[in-house]
């Protein structure tokens, strides 16, 4: 599917400038913005349910179909399961039979085949949303609207859903374009993203491209990468060594990539021939982490995000602490 500078309008307002997009056929295209930035209004205008003011959609084969799952399940209260996911299939004009017989055969790929008689009342939230997806699902739509569809969850079956969902897609090879706000979401499903502010998409990219080289530093904000100084900030910390590297206006390095040096055990300092520089400080905030503590250093008025992996013991607060940065750990973007 297609969408050409696609303007969407609500009470006069654009709340959609001009927006291009293309979503490949099999392709899971992920969208994240801001709250208020768009991604639900774009959603309902790419389902129908709100009229472009201007632009053009268009689907590689002439025409093409949409189905929308909301955050909350909305299921039809007085109908079982079945009853529920065979519900859309009335508006094709086929027979009530056939319409159950489609519906139980849809359950196995929901994974709800001992559920079909319960009612909604009657299923967990997961059940319930994977219900609501077997109802968009079994009209065997091109393009899947997610908007996000597992948020009201908690953390693993939000995971395991995804999971579920993400193999589901691979086998019917439907397009789906979901909206989140979890990060790890999505990484674990995307094949491209594409970042909303404002109304319009600012960068589209894959995961690992959009992290590396964010097109702004408003997006390398919205995606919380650490870390991030100007190119001046960094000169300072290299003593000007960064001439002749390759940087660009701004660059962040990952928390993991920061060795902290322990002054007892002089082997953090690591190799002397890579380029790195020494940053020293004072420990302001101590956190737990996955994998030790996740500590904030104040060095020159400026805070680093550093993780202790590997490291024996708690830093303390207050603590003056060197960092070893090694330099192509940073990754460098534009203003
Ligand atoms: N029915 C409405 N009437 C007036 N303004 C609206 C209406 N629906 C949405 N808006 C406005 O349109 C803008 C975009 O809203 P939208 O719901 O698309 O954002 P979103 O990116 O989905 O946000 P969130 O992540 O919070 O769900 C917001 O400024 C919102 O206030």
């Amino acid at each position: 599917m297609r969408l050409e500078k696609i303007s969407i309008q609500i009470n006069n307002d654009n709340i959609i400038n001009s927006l291009d997009l293309k979503i490949n056929s099999g392709e899971i295209f992920v969208l994240m913005g801001p709250s208020g930035s768009g991604k639900t209004t774009l959603l309902k205008g790419i389902a129908g349910l709100l009229p472009f003011a201007s632009g053009k959609q268009t689907w590689e084969n002439g025409t093409g179909t949409t189905g929308l799952v909301f955050q909350e399940p909305r299921l039809f209260p007085h109908l079982t399961v079945v009853e529920n996911i065979a519900f859309g299939l009335r508006v094709r004009g086929i027979s009530v039979k056939e319409r159950k017989a489609m519906a139980l055969n849809f359950l196995k790929n929901l994974q709800l085949e001992s559920l079909e008689n319960r009612y909604p009342h009657q299923l967990s939230g997961g059940q319930q949303q994977r219900v609501s997806l077997g109802r968009a699902l079994i009209l065997n739509p091109d393009l899947l609207l997610l908007d996000e569809p597992f948020a009201s969850l908690d953390t693993s079956l939000r995971l395991d859903l995804i999971e579920w969902l993400y193999e589901l897609q691979r086998n019917l090879g439907f397009s789906i374009l979901w909206v989140t706000h979890y990060i790890d979401e999505a990484l674990s499903v995307a094949d491209r993203i594409g970042i909303i502010l404002n109304g319009g998409l600012q960068q589209i990219g894959i995961p690992s491209e959009l992290f590396q080289k964010p097109a702004s530093e408003k997006i390398a904000q919205f995606l919380s990468l650490p870390n991030r100084f100007s190119r001046g900030q960094w000169r300072k910390w290299f003593q000007y060594e960064l001439n002749g590297l390759q940087t660009q206006d701004r660059g962040w390095i990952d928390p993991k990539h920061l060795q902290l040096i322990d002054e007892g055990n002089r082997s953090g300092e690591g190799n002397i021939e890579e380029a790195a520089c020494i940053i020293s400080g004072f420990v302001t905030k101590v956190r737990p982490s996955r994998e030790g503590y996740s500590i904030t250093v104040l060095a020159d008025s400026k805070s680093l995000e550093v993780n202790t992996t590997g490291w024996k013991r708690v830093p303390k607060l207050k603590e003056k602490i060197r960092i070893r940065v090694p330099f192509e750990h940073i990754h460098w973007y534009s203003e």
